[in-house]
């Protein structure tokens, strides 16, 4: 068998992490594992770990490192024979440090967008909370306006979102995100990206990945979980 790739995604709240994702998943054919759609599905099936962490995203705070950790792990473990791109996951030292001990990644895909535009972004992001499918009403709107395509249900703006509490968010980012950022970058492995537009982007982004997949890793056995 030809070796698996594995890839990581980081960026703060509103870069593209998600919308990026989804174009690598369904080009290349990884399988996109989101940290924060794991959690809520956790959240929603009432997991130990899921009633633990909903305690802290209520108040806007990141899921301390032990019961990420015990989350996401055992789940990567589960998927030995797939290729994966993990979105939100590494967020700290100690949750790269772990997922180090596990496996070797590849390419970690870091994206770097000016704060004006992420708070813009996010002024304008709707959500869809049982999923986590999200809109933005100008760059890919829902075809009926405040409602799911797929279910039909009913969008919300997450709490967080707000431009008074995405300035703190940030700042947090930076801080913790830096150590991570200067371990992958100390292992060759970083590719940074910056620009306003996902669109400018994402070209690069296919560029570099299509050089480093493996051929015959982009099959339907690796499709995207979503
Ligand atoms: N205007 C604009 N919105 C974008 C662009 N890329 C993503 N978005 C939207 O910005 C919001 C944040 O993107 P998302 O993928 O959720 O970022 P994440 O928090 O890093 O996962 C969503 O509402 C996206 O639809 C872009 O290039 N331009
Ligand atoms: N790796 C992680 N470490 C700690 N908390 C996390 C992690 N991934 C997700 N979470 C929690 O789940 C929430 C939702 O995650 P996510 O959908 O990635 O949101 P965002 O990128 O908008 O912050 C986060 O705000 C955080 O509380």
């Amino acid at each position: 068998m030809s070796k698996l790739f594995r890839a990581v995604i980081m960026g703060p709240p509103g870069s593209g992490k998600g919308t990026i994702s989804e174009r690598i998943a369904h080009s290349f054919g990884l399988k996109h594992i989101s940290s924060g759609d794991f959690v809520r599905e956790n959240i929603s099936a009432n997991t130990e770990a899921g009633v633990l962490a909903k305690t802290y995203i209520k108040k806007g705070l990141l899921v301390p490192d032990h019961v990420m950790t015990r989350l996401l792990l055992p789940r990567l473990e589960e998927m030995t024979k797939y290729s994966w791109l993990l979105d939100g996951f590494p967020r700290t030292l100690a949750q790269a440090d772990a997922l180090n001990s596990i496996c070797d990644l590849d390419v970690v895909i870091n994206l770097n967008i000016p704060l004006e535009t992420l708070k813009e972004r996010l002024r304008h992001r709707w959500t869809h909370p049982s999923s986590g499918r999200v809109y933005n009403m100008y760059f890919n709107p829902p075809r009926i306006q405040g409602l799911d395509d797929i279910t039909g249900e009913q969008l919300i703006q997450q709490e967080d979102d707000r431009p008074e509490a995405l300035v703190a968010r940030l700042r947090h980012y930076k801080d913790i995100a830096k150590p991570v950022i200067d371990l992958y970058k100390a292992k060759s492995i970083l590719y940074t990206f910056s620009d306003t537009e996902t669109d400018r982007i994402w070209p690069n982004i296919s560029t570099l990945l299509s050089t480093k997949i493996p051929i015959g890793q982009s099959d339907a056995r690796c499709a995207s979980t979503h």
